[in-house]
């Protein structure tokens, strides 16, 4: 296996009313190509920092950042990236904002138009594509933000917390959803979330960050799969990485 993206020793600092903000301090990650990895923080403690800094939208104060071995020096078509912030635009529905990817590539207008129509549907969006994004709840915009980069079939996936301001049923749904997208496709997903059952059944490895995106565990999950929530409740297994996690979570606020 190979890392597909590397973190080397990775600050980032903000100027916030002429004093620096530590965000992150000497962060190092290596993804494995075509792996699922779920990064598990508290609020604060630097995900989205460190996402931005993947994804190339910002520039470490230190440190770089390696995509397939070339310094990464600015946002890459080969990665996608879901941001915690709504990024779609206004005066397009649902469909076209699905598109825009497409159109990017050259996509012929057809083609556009059925890989748009069976991705709002997988997200569960059927029946709302001709709406605005104004005209949708904060969590069916999340849902066709995830179809729009979906439309631009990225080899790397990064995701922040997608899922937090779903429903229960919604969230499984999409979860799994996820799941079947990614087995079999070769992509890479760097996943972060707060839910440590989330990370767990998403990941082939969960990586928990404490303050400054100190690394307090990075672990294997070694569940078989398909998972399902339900199954995984009752599994001796899941129950000792859950514990596990729910510890080094503990320990990263210290
Ligand atoms: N643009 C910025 N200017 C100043 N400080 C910032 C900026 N962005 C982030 N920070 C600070 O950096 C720290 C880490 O923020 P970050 O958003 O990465 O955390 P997070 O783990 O993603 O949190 P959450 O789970 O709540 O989204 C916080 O203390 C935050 O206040």
């Amino acid at each position: 296996m190979t890392a597909v993206l590397r973190a080397e020793r990775l600050s980032k600092q903000f100027a916030k009313d002429d004093v620096a903000v530590v965000a992150l301090r000497e962060f190092s990650l290596s993804i494995e190509e075509g792996s699922f990895v779920s990064v598990l923080g508290r609020s604060g403690c630097g995900k989205s920092t460190m996402l931005n800094l993947l994804a190339g939208l910002t520039r470490p104060s230190e440190g770089e950042v390696l995509y397939r071995g070339r310094k990464l020096t600015g946002p890459d078509v080969e990665i996608g990236y879901l941001t915690q912030s709504d990024t779609l635009m206004p005066w397009r529905d649902v469909r076209r904002n699905v598109e825009l990817p497409m159109e990017i590539r050259g996509v012929a207008a057809k083609e556009r138009r059925r890989i748009a129509t069976e991705l709002v549907r997988r997200v569960g969006l059927a029946g709302f594509e001709k709406h605005y994004p104004r005209e949708l709840s904060g969590g069916m915009r999340r849902r066709a933000s995830l179809a729009r980069m979906l439309a631009g079939e990225p080899g790397t996936l990064l995701m922040d917390e997608p899922f937090g301001a779903l429903d229960a049923q919604l969230r499984t749904e999409l979860q799994e959803e996820l799941l079947r997208l990614w087995q079999g496709s070769g992509q890479t997903v760097v996943f972060v979330t707060h839910d440590i059952e989330e990370a767990v059944l998403l990941g082939d490895r969960v990586v928990v960050l404490g303050g400054l995106g100190r690394i307090v565990l990075d672990r294997p999950v070694d569940l078989p799969r398909p998972r399902t929530l339900d199954e995984l409740r009752v599994d001796p297994g899941f129950v000792a990485v859950h514990g596990e996690l729910a510890a080094a979570l503990k320990e990263g606020a210290r």
